[in-house]
């Protein structure tokens, strides 16, 4: 479980987060929502250590990370998979390299335990094909596989996603969005995913967040959002003229 309270971070001055709070569980894929610049990233690298807020806490399973001695932070970070924007492949790592560099870098595994492990993912993810392929010779929807393969090879407790649909066309959107999904569920992790995709609330916001000008602003799931109160949160459900027209009929 992830708790972080009264999350504050200001740059040069100027507040872009205040005093956001809130809980996610594990088993359940958390979404936080808004427009452009409304602080949606610093919060995420707020809470993986990226960004130190100016003041609050995270404290994951009751672990207080930016007070915690750096071990502490040490295993924090390890029980994290980060997928972020774009995938941040190794251009010049096959795809099989891309999800053992984790393996590499922080474990003991022997090299047989590293090829099952490596294996497992890629197959989870459907890419067993994949494994000898070069980031520049599978599509846009392939790489973030390899991303959450990549993600998930250690086994993490806690999955974070920055916009995982960015640049995919609305189908490879949906299979990516329920194969996160299926991931949380299956193993069990506590995910976060950033996103301002509202096909990706309504497929899998079982519990979404909206930040406006760096405030949560409103808390809920898919169900509920349409119809909710609250002026900025519509502006942003009802930008899209689909929707919009939707909610008329
Ligand atoms: N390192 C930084 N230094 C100064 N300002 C920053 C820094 N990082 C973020 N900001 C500012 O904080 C505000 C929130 O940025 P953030 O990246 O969190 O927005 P976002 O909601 O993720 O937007 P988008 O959907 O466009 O990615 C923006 O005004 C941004 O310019």
């Amino acid at each position: 479980m992830i708790q972080f309270t009264d999350i504050s971070k200001s740059f040069d001055g100027r507040m872009v987060l205040e005093d956001v709070s809130g809980t996610f569980k594990p088993g359940d894929t958390n979404l936080i929502i808004g427009g452009s610049g409304t602080g949606k990233s610093v919060l995420l690298k707020c809470l993986i250590g990226l960004v130190k807020p100016d003041h609050g806490n995270v404290l994951y399973n009751d672990r207080d990370f930016w007070n915690s001695d750096e071990d502490t932070r040490k295993q924090i970070r390890r029980e994290m998979g980060v997928l972020f924007q774009g995938g941040a492949l190794f251009d010049s790592k096959t795809v099989a390299q891309n999800v053992r560099f984790p393996l590499e870098m922080l474990t003991n595994m022997s090299e047989s335990e590293k090829d099952d492990r490596v294996n497992f993912c890629l197959s989870r993810v459907g890419l067993e094909q994949a494994a000898g392929r070069m980031p520049s010779e599978i599509s846009g929807g392939m790489k973030k596989r390899v991303g959450i393969a990549r993600a998930i090879v250690m086994n993490p407790k806690y999955l974070f996603c920055d916009e995982p649909n960015s640049g995919l066309d609305p189908l490879t959107s949906i299979k990516i969005d329920e194969l996160i999904k299926e991931i949380t569920d299956e193993y069990h992790i506590t995910t976060v995913v950033i996103t301002h995709d509202m096909n990706s609330v309504l497929e899998i916001g079982e519990k979404v967040m909206f930040l406006y000008k760096g405030h949560k602003v409103w808390e809920g799931d898919n169900t509920t959002i349409t119809q909710s109160k609250v002026t900025e949160l519509n502006e942003f459900i009802f930008a899209n003229k689909l929707l919009r027209d939707m909610s008329r009929q």
